[in-house]
């Protein structure tokens, strides 16, 4: 949930400052290692883990749009904390100047031979930059969405972000684009990307490539040598299984509640012939989707199947706990019912659609904070560990004043 369209406003109204650091890499963690040292001596080990076994603390999560990331994001906001990593933010709002390319600069508090531990926030990927930012064994993971989904979720979020929607005529505006997208797309036009490939653009790539130019292909090939898991929305759980094994983490870690999901009746079913539209229409997508899917289900035969499933169980009854633990009624409720405004989620232009959670009221002392922490939406929790959202709450005014 962003702020995009202020980016042309605000930001680029000036021209873009990009200051020059000397080259200074950065060899290794910084991490605080206490509570590291304490699980390596094989108290805190999960069973099935290698007993030297070290959680790994330096993370790059490339955070993709609409694919569960807010989710992701929770769960590292909330390791970062226990481990007092050090995050790399952007600052004054809660993403890197996307759509811009990352670059060094717009990390809160940058500084030549600084070291951060997590970068996590929206950004336009640009791999020369952020590996200069990072410790050199930094692990990258990221996670994608099956593209006719994702095309749906954004079409819904971002629509009235892209000007060349509002001449679409009648209800059903995402049919009716499928259907001729070519009379109402215009690769040039403003935010269009949201709109086209979006994964492909969130990574750097030009979203717009036919599908025969070997930048296709190129494209995903650097994405594949530069991620170290690439999980999918479609198997979440699976997916965080993946990532506790590649990270050494427990299962405490991967503890979560969907965040920033929208309430059904605004999730426009997708007819068979539609999604194959949806798939054309976002090809280069299908292709990048298609091979993280082979690479992830190999990953998961190397896990192994029964391990896996075992270990899905045992996250679906702890995750099952919590939500008895921690959440009012046990699920999600509509933004017009949530009684607290530090639970919030952010929506998007004119629309009440994306839900939230009330906290449980005489929650045990033992899982307050936790229960809180795992409740709270992105942008409030940005705000928890310091990251002035100046820009991000100006805009979030201007829409009560306009009443968006
Ligand atoms: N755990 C889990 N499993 C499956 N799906 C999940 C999960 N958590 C969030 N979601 C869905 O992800 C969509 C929100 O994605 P993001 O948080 O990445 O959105 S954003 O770009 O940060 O705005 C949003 O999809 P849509 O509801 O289709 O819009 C959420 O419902």
């Amino acid at each position: 949930e962003q702020i995009h369209h202020l980016r042309y406003d605000v930001w680029e109204a000036a021209p873009e400052v990009q200051f020059s650091f000397p080259e200074m890499p950065v060899p290794y963690s910084c991490a605080h290692q206490p509570s590291l040292v304490h699980s390596s001596s094989g108290t805190n080990q999960s069973p099935g883990q290698k007993p030297d076994c070290i959680p790994k603390v330096d993370i790059m999560f490339m955070k993709t749009h609409k694919t569960a990331s807010s989710t992701i994001l929770n769960i590292l906001f909330r390791f970062g904390e226990k481990h007092r990593l050090k995050f790399a933010f952007p600052s004054s709002r809660n993403d890197f100047f996307y759509p811009s390319l990352f670059h060094r600069s717009q990390v809160k508090d940058y500084g030549p031979g600084m070291c951060f531990n997590i970068m996590c926030n929206h950004m336009r990927f640009n791999e020369a930059e952020v590996t200069a930012v990072l410790p050199a064994d930094t692990t990258y993971i990221t996670i994608l969405r099956d593209p006719a989904e994702l095309f749906e979720s954004s079409f819904h979020y971002f629509g009235r972000l892209v000007p060349f929607t509002w001449k679409i005529s009648g209800d059903e505006k995402m049919k009716e684009f499928l259907n001729d997208p070519e009379l109402y797309y215009d690769p040039n036009g403003f935010n269009s990307f949201y709109l086209k490939n979006l994964l492909f653009f969130d990574f750097g790539q030009d979203n717009n490539l036919p599908m025969d130019d070997p930048r296709v292909e190129e494209g995903i090939r650097a994405i594949a040598r530069r991620f170290d898991l690439v999980m999918l929305v479609e198997h979440f759980e699976e997916s965080l299984i993946l990532l506790k094994d590649a990270l050494c983490w427990d299962m405490d870690d991967l503890l979560f509640f969907k965040l920033n999901v929208r309430k059904g009746s605004t999730v426009s079913k997708l007819s068979p012939e539609l999604r194959a539209k949806a798939l054309q229409w976002n090809a280069i997508d299908w292709k990048l989707y298609q091979h993280f899917n082979a690479t992830f289900w190999r990953k998961v035969e190397a896990y192994g199947r029964e391990r896996m499933a075992k270990d899905i169980a045992e996250l679906r009854r702890r995750n099952a706990e919590m939500a008895t633990i921690c959440i009012e009624g046990g699920q999600a409720v509509d933004a017009g019912s949530i009684h607290e405004t530090s639970m919030q989620p952010w929506q998007p232009i004119g629309e009440k659609s994306i839900m939230g959670y009330n906290l449980k009221a005489n929650i045990n002392k033992a899982h307050q904070k936790l229960c809180r922490k795992m409740l709270t939406p992105e942008l409030q929790y940005l705000t928890d560990l310091g990251v002035n959202l100046w820009i991000t709450k100006l805009w979030g005014q201007v829409r009560e004043i306009l009443d968006w």
